[in-house]
């Protein structure tokens, strides 16, 4: 059980979030939602102690610390690798610092992407640096595993065919927490939907309540969505331009 408590966190005088109390049972697949800047990628930073916060995060009841952070795992679209090193490289270092490390599950996926296993980062382009985030996440043996917007990048068949195989590979006591835009495309296999904005948490969804209402519906009313923005911003174009 991840149990996040009154976490606040400021850069200087920006409030990035804003006393977010939440807890996460194993074996739930989490969308973290929100506008840009709404501070899902702090959260996640927070969750796994990049950043000084205010408030406490656990795990089992235990701090996040070195006992305990080799069960979280992180896909992050800012490309934590090293980009001299290969795909098969940067498997033979998790292998050798985490013993659950999940070698069957780094080949299927690697094969499932067509990532060349001997070529060096740098080479890749940002998709396929993505997907090798989301692959070492997915392997790393972790029980926790926080994705942030771990598609951006890839394409429509690469992004639609991956959730169907982790939502095959995933085990009933692990836990995805999940950060992205693509409401749509998620909204079918997320057991829950956190919304936040401005640093705040301003929604729960229940898997019954989206099966109740659609959970686009829902988050455009959340977040008061102004359905004519497009035609005030397009209304201020001079007359060539329209
Ligand atoms: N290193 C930083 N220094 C100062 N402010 C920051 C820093 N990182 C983030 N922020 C601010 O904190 C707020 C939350 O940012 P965060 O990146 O967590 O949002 P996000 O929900 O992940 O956004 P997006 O969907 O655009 O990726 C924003 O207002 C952002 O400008």
């Amino acid at each position: 059980m991840l149990e996040i408590s009154h976490v606040t966190k400021k850069y200087r005088d920006k409030e990035a979030l804003s006393d977010v109390s939440l807890t996460i049972p194993q074996g739930q697949i989490v969308g973290l939602l929100g506008e840009n800047g709404a501070g899902k990628t702090t959260l996640m930073k927070c969750i796994l102690g990049y950043l000084r916060h205010e408030g406490v995060v656990t795990l089992d009841g235990e701090a996040i610390g070195p006992g305990n952070i080799h069960r979280l795992s992180f896909a992050t679209c800012e490309h934590s690798f090293f980009p001299a090193l290969s795909p098969a490289d940067h498997r033979d270092f998790y292998q050798a610092h985490f013993p659950a490390f999940n070698d069957r599950r780094f080949r299927l996926l690697t094969e499932f992407f067509q990532l060349p296993l001997h070529k060096p980062l740098r080479s890749f382009s940002t998709g396929m640096k993505n997907q090798l985030e989301v692959t070492l996440a997915l392997s790393q043996g972790a029980d926790y595993i926080l994705m942030d917007e771990p598609f951006s990048g890839s394409d429509l068949f690469n992004r639609e065919d991956f959730y169907r195989v982790m939502l095959g590979l995933l085990s009933d006591h692990e836990t995805v927490i999940l950060s992205t835009h693509l409401l749509e495309e998620v909204k079918t296999f997320l057991s829950r939907a956190v919304l936040l904005r401005q640093g705040r948490l301003i929604g729960d969804i229940s898997q019954q309540e989206m099966e109740d209402e659609d959970l686009v519906t829902r988050v455009k009313q959340t977040y008061h969505y102004q359905a004519d923005r497009v035609r005030k911003a397009l209304s201020q174009l001079p007359d060539e331009e329209g």
